[in-house]
């Protein structure tokens, strides 16, 4: 189709980034021409992410430009913003799981959350410390690899500017190395502004999908810059435009979580009934909470809702 990712392949043929010495070093390299890579994870886009056009074809631009360029002018960087359950975590490992051997297991994935990696305000200082070292540490020894950086929202504010050096296409870090780098940042931050622009279009009669990029930018950006309670409040990462997509996850209906349930009952092997498609979807609560249009939860509690109903 248009993003070139017609399904013929299957997913478990994804390329993988492997280690011509087998141990980390300094060039960390696809087993596979990356443009298949492309292909695949459009491919597994296209038929398991439910509900998200937008972010299919954002996600699908910025990784195919990136992993297409050998000589790439900046590490790519991507931001994921919704509300809960509508795919973040669900795509970032979707891409990291085809580019990386043993997806979010492999020494070239870091994966960073706040709670679990910055949970003391006071140690701020050392945390900065830390976080730059891992990461210059890091890309020394695999240009190629990815930072997740979960829940961004409820990440110290001031911390994460302490990657900025690592983002841009102007500083120089240990040569040119953090220019192949991935980083993605997810987070809740701005959920509200898309949930709202959503709903807005539906009382216009108009599809969610025609919410457009820059409208949603913007919300996004003035959401997660304004609010003193956001990792990016006041970061230099948003001012300086580090962000090259800000990809905006739109809440999902009724028949996008119907969706989700037959794709987690084939998943774990389970027959597909219509009866117990309709009844989990129908569990969910959905808002606003007259009309009952979007799913306040997205897909995210579809799973442990099928085996109640089993
Ligand atoms: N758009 C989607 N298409 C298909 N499955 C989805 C989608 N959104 C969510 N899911 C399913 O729901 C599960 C939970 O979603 P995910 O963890 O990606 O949510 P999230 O947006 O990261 O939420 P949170 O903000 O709470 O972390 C996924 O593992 C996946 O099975």
């Amino acid at each position: 189709d248009a993003l070139g990712a017609p399904c013929k392949y299957v997913p478990t043929a994804a390329p993988r980034c492997t280690d011509s010495r087998g141990t980390a070093g300094p060039c960390c390299t696809y087993s596979v021409p990356p443009c298949k890579y492309v292909y695949i994870a459009g491919c597994d886009l296209a038929t398991n992410l439910v509900g998200q056009p937008l972010v299919r074809q954002q996600v699908m631009k910025g990784v195919k430009e990136f992993l297409q360029n050998p000589s790439p002018a900046k590490p790519l960087v991507m931001s994921f913003h919704g509300s809960t359950g509508t795919g973040k975590t669900y795509v970032s490992s979707m891409l990291v799981r085809h580019l990386f051997q043993g997806g979010l297991r492999s020494p070239y994935v870091h994966h960073f959350s706040p709670i679990v990696h910055f949970p003391h305000a006071e140690h701020i200082e050392q945390y900065k410390e830390n976080l730059k070292r891992w990461i210059q540490g890091n890309l020394t020894s695999c240009g190629r690899s990815a930072f997740l950086f979960d829940e961004m929202d409820k990440m110290h504010p001031g911390l994460i500017d302490v990657i900025m050096p690592f983002l841009g296409p102007l500083w120089v870090v240990y040569g040119t190395n953090y220019r192949k780098a991935i980083f993605i940042f997810i987070s809740n931050a701005g959920g509200e502004q898309i949930n709202e622009m959503t709903l807005d279009l539906w009382r216009a009669h108009r599809d969610r999908e025609e919410i457009s990029l820059q409208d949603a930018e913007s919300a996004i950006s003035k959401a997660v810059f304004e609010n003193p309670q956001s990792g990016f409040w006041k970061s230099g990462i948003i001012n300086e435009h580090l962000i090259d997509f800000v990809v905006p996850f739109l809440p999902l209906k009724h028949h996008h979580v119907k969706q989700c349930v037959v794709n987690e009952l084939v998943q774990q092997g389970l027959e597909v009934r219509q009866g117990v498609v309709q009844e989990v979807a129908d569990s969910i609560p959905y808002f606003p909470e007259e009309e009952k249009i979007f799913s306040s939860t997205g897909c995210k509690t579809v799973a442990s809702r099928i085996s109640f109903f089993f």
